[in-house]
This record gives C-alpha cells, structure tokens and sequence, in this order.
C-alpha cells in the first residue's frame, strides 16, 4: 500500500486526486491539505508520496520541504522554470533514494502530443503552438505549451534549423503572442474550454497539426496515478511523464 497526501486538495485538480487516490486499491489517502495546513501533516500521516496541484508561487517550496522530509514528490504544477529545476535536482543529491516527478500535463494525448511534436519539428520550417484553457487559469503560456515549445527549440537547433520564416516588423500590440525558445506560442483562455492544445507545423505547400483535448479533468487521473506508482522507482528528478513511459 503507498500512503499518499495531496496538496492543494480543494482545488480543481486536487478535488479530483483526491477521488482517485481513494477510488485505487493500492493506494491510501492518508491527507488532504491546502492552503492553510501544514505541510508537516503530510509526515505525520506517514506518506510515502506527495502530489502537488497548488499554485506556481507555492510549489517549489513544497517540493523542497518534502525532499527535508523524505517524501516522494509527484507535481503537475506549472511554473517551474531552468533554475527552479536546478534547485531541487541539488537538493535531491541530499537525498539519492527520493524520486521527484514534475509534469507539465498528465493526460495522455498531451503527453504524446508534446513527443510527436518534437519528432516532426525537424521535418518543417514553420512550426507555432496555440493553447487553449479555461478563463480561471492563472498562468500563460501553459505548462504544456512551453514544455511543447522548448522540445521544437530543441528539435529543430538539432537538425540546424534556423528561426521559422516570419516578415513581421510592425506588431505594436503583441499579436505574435510569446516566444518560447524562439518558437511562438498563442494563449487563449475561453469559458467551457478546459485544456486544449495545436501545434501547428508548415512547409511550402502542406501543413500538419496535432491537437490534444482534455474535455474533462478525469483526463489527468491515469497520469497521476501511474506517477504516484512509479516515483520511487525512478530516483532523481525526472521532467515529464513520458520518462514513465515505454515511448
Ligand atoms: N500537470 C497537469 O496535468 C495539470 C496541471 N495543472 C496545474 O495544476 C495547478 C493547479 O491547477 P488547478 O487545480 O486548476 O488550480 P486551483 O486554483 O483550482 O487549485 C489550486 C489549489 O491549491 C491551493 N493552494 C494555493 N496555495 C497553496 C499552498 N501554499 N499550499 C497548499 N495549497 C495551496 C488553492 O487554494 P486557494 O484557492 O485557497 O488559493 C487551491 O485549492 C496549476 O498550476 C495548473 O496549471 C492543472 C491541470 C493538469
Ligand atoms: O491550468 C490548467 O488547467 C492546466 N495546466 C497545465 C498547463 O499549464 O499546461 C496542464 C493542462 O494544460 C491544464
């Protein structure tokens, strides 16, 4: 039996852990924090590991605090950037038997989208990224769509690709949306959406798109809970649940 806590457990994303952290028979909820509990909770409950839905301002504090307590971590909170990233993979050097998981989207499709999306970049001279999401998002780009940017980046400055056509030279009100790794990324928040994604890929004469669409947040579970299942199998920090994954 893993004994699991959850973190930010009356939010959007923590509500549903929670419901199936308890529906699983292998695993015990043994608590449900948020806000204003303790994170300390969480070891005096015993738990083998930790899922972390809160907020980007909170979630590299929790991480470090579970690494002190010797809890495993599985985090689908966005915000994390390169530095944030170094810091716990130092502070797990601590810790060499404690596994950390952060993923920028947990549902299948989107984890499969983010791979396909690398392996077509070196194939096109144009490739962009449009996310779309619910109105109550606090963060833009998403999670998702800079994971998705930054392994085209990758991907195409691999294959010697340079910077994708562009003649724009007059765009005073940022109509280009954001770029990532230099690859542009557009954020559109709309009430009923809940987590969608394009990746949009161009040559002269074609284009190809992948899209992803999370209707529903039970999308997330199955990820969730295979991170949750396999934490303490993969020790060090891994980025991306694809790393769990026979792809
Ligand atoms: N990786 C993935 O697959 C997915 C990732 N996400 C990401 O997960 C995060 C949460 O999303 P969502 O559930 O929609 O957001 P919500 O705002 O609905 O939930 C966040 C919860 O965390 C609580 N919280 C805030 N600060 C703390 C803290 N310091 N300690 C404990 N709890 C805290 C909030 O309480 P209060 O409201 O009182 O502030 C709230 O209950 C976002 O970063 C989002 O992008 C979302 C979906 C899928
Ligand atoms: O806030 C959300 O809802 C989501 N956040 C994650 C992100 O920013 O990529 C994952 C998913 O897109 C839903």
């Amino acid at each position: 039996m893993i004994n699991v806590a959850v973190l930010g457990a009356a939010g959007r994303m923590g509500s549903h852990v929670v419901q199936a952290v308890q529906g699983a028979e292998d695993l015990e909820l043994v608590a449900a924090l948020d806000t204003d509990d303790d994170i300390a909770a969480a070891t005096r409950a015993k738990a083998h590991v930790a899922i972390d839905f809160t907020v980007p301002d909170a979630t590299e504090g929790h991480v470090h605090a579970l690494i002190d307590a010797g809890i495993h971590a599985v985090v689908g909170t966005t915000g994390w950037t390169s530095d944030s990233l170094s810091r716990v993979e130092e502070h797990l050097k601590e810790r060499p038997d404690l596994g950390v998981l952060i993923a920028p989207n947990f549902a299948i499709g989107a984890v499969l989208a983010m791979r396909f999306a690398a392996a077509a970049a070196p194939y096109f001279e144009s490739a962009e990224v449009v996310e779309l999401h619910h109105p109550d998002k606090v963060d833009a780009p998403s999670g998702t769509a800079i994971h998705t940017a930054r392994g085209i980046a990758a991907a195409r400055a691999a294959a010697g690709l340079g910077a994708s056509p562009d003649a724009t030279s007059h765009d005073p009100d940022g109509a280009r949306g954001a770029s990532v790794d230099g690859v542009h990324v557009h954020a559109v928040r709309l009430r009923g959406m809940v987590a969608h994604e394009e990746v949009l890929f161009g040559n002269a004469g074609e284009a190809f798109t992948i899209r992803t669409d999370s209707f529903d947040r039970v999308s997330f579970m199955p990820g969730v809970l295979l991170g949750v299942r396999e934490v303490a199998a993969h020790p060090g920090l891994t980025v991306g649940l694809d790393r769990y994954m026979s792809l």
